[in-house]
């Protein structure tokens, strides 16, 4: 495909976007009608949607209109390009331009240049001070992707001379002695040995310095609450500790046991939660405001009333998840949120309110510090 004929797809994917689709889903669905697109055009193709998708307020603007042609315009224009070039009509590349198709000349308000919906912008400056817009800007930005070593399957420094054996340049990253950040062909990991055999997993570095953090985790008894699709409870188990996983949806947990057998540890699934656990981990659900370089669609749908039930699910989940923690055992409480109403806003009057919990440290992790955006506090309880 030329370089055109890729931001005609794009234009087409993001209307179905814009409209509603998800865009994993349209994606998959775009290269199963498409079978002639390699796999280097998909990965342009997705590179464009989800770089329109980070930038859609500033890119609408610079395209002079909010559809996938405005945004697919505005990206053309924000990297410096003449948009007549590659919007010429012919072949299959977008129809040349029009007088609606003129970018907006108007100065940008702050919340479009930010990328940022208006309503939002007090919440992140409360929380974040005055690095709110250097974040807002990194989050224009795609993300780095991160491996996690499983030491039990070799070292650090063996899991970077596999990869580079298959192309795949990584190095350390100061968030957590286990991450690796890849430098090359990220788009190979899954295909790898070291993938496949079990010696790394995608898991970001944030999320690495969660578990990290967590002191004696061999030999611990360790309730994951909020598993999912186990990233944590893998980290935790490779660690040595006996792990538990449970989510309110067990659909989520469904790749838990192949995923534990390729790493070489054992974790046992409880769609009830049961007993007392020396450790709790609440990895609650949230906005995803750390997380909005990779799933920018989260911060087009956040709003506040899904704040409102999001916050009040975070307090419910950490009562329940506290009732599993031994006398003398702790919790963590962590999301993937920049929002202090999602962090210390849950954390700090649960401790208060709580007989027997005692706050303890708390970890605060922006993309500013290379990774996603993570809150975790520990949660004492008394013997
Ligand atoms: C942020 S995700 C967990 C990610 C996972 N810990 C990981 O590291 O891959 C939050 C999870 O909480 C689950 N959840 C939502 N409500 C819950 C509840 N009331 N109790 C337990 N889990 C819940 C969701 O189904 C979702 O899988």
């Amino acid at each position: 495909m030329t370089p055109a004929a890729r931001l005609q797809a794009a234009i087409e994917i993001l209307d179905e976007v814009l409209a509603g689709k998800p865009a994993e889903q349209t994606l998959t669905n775009w290269a199963r009608a498409n079978r002639f697109a390699g796999s280097k055009d998909r990965a342009a193709i997705r590179d464009h949607v989800f770089d329109c998708l980070r930038c859609k307020r500033s890119f609408a603007h610079l395209g002079g209109r909010t559809d996938g042609r405005g945004l697919v315009l505005g990206l053309v224009r924000d990297a410096g390009t003449d948009p007549a070039t590659l919007f010429t009509g012919q072949g299959y590349a977008p129809p040349p331009l029009t007088a609606a198709d003129m970018p907006n000349t108007d100065p940008m308000p702050r919340g479009v240049a930010l990328d940022c919906p208006d309503w939002l912008l007090p919440e992140l400056e409360t929380s974040l001070g005055p690095a709110t817009d250097d974040l807002l800007r990194i989050m224009r930005h795609r993300a780095p992707v991160f491996l996690r070593v499983n030491l039990l399957r070799g070292t650090v420094a063996q899991a970077m001379e596999r990869l580079a054996q298959e192309g795949i340049e990584t190095r350390p990253t100061p968030l957590a002695a286990t991450a690796l950040q890849v430098v090359t062909n990220a788009r190979r990991v899954r295909q790898s040995r070291a993938f496949t055999e079990g010696l790394v997993e995608l898991q970001d570095a944030a999320s690495q310095a969660v578990i990290a953090a967590l002191p004696d985790l061999d030999g611990a008894h360790v309730l994951d609450y909020c598993a999912g699709g186990g990233g944590k409870a893998l980290a935790m188990a490779a660690e040595g500790a006996n792990v538990t996983a449970h989510d309110a949806d067990p659909a989520r947990m469904r790749d838990i046991p192949e995923r534990a057998k390729r790493a070489g540890v054992k974790i046992t699934v409880q769609t009830q939660p049961m007993g007392l656990f020396d450790l709790v981990v609440t990895d609650v659900p949230c906005s995803g405001s750390g997380a909005w370089r990779r799933a920018p669609h989260g911060k087009w749908a956040l709003t506040p009333e899904r704040m409102t039930h999001l916050t009040s699910l975070q307090s419910a989940i950490l009562r329940q998840a506290w009732q599993h923690v031994r006398p003398g055992g702790r919790l963590v409480y962590a999301t993937c949120s920049l929002l202090d109403a999602e962090n210390t806003a849950i954390t700090t009057p649960f401790a208060a309110e709580t007989t027997a919990a005692t706050l303890g440290a708390a970890q605060h992790l922006t993309p500013l510090d290379g990774g996603d955006g993570f809150f975790s506090a520990i949660i004492h309880k008394a013997s």
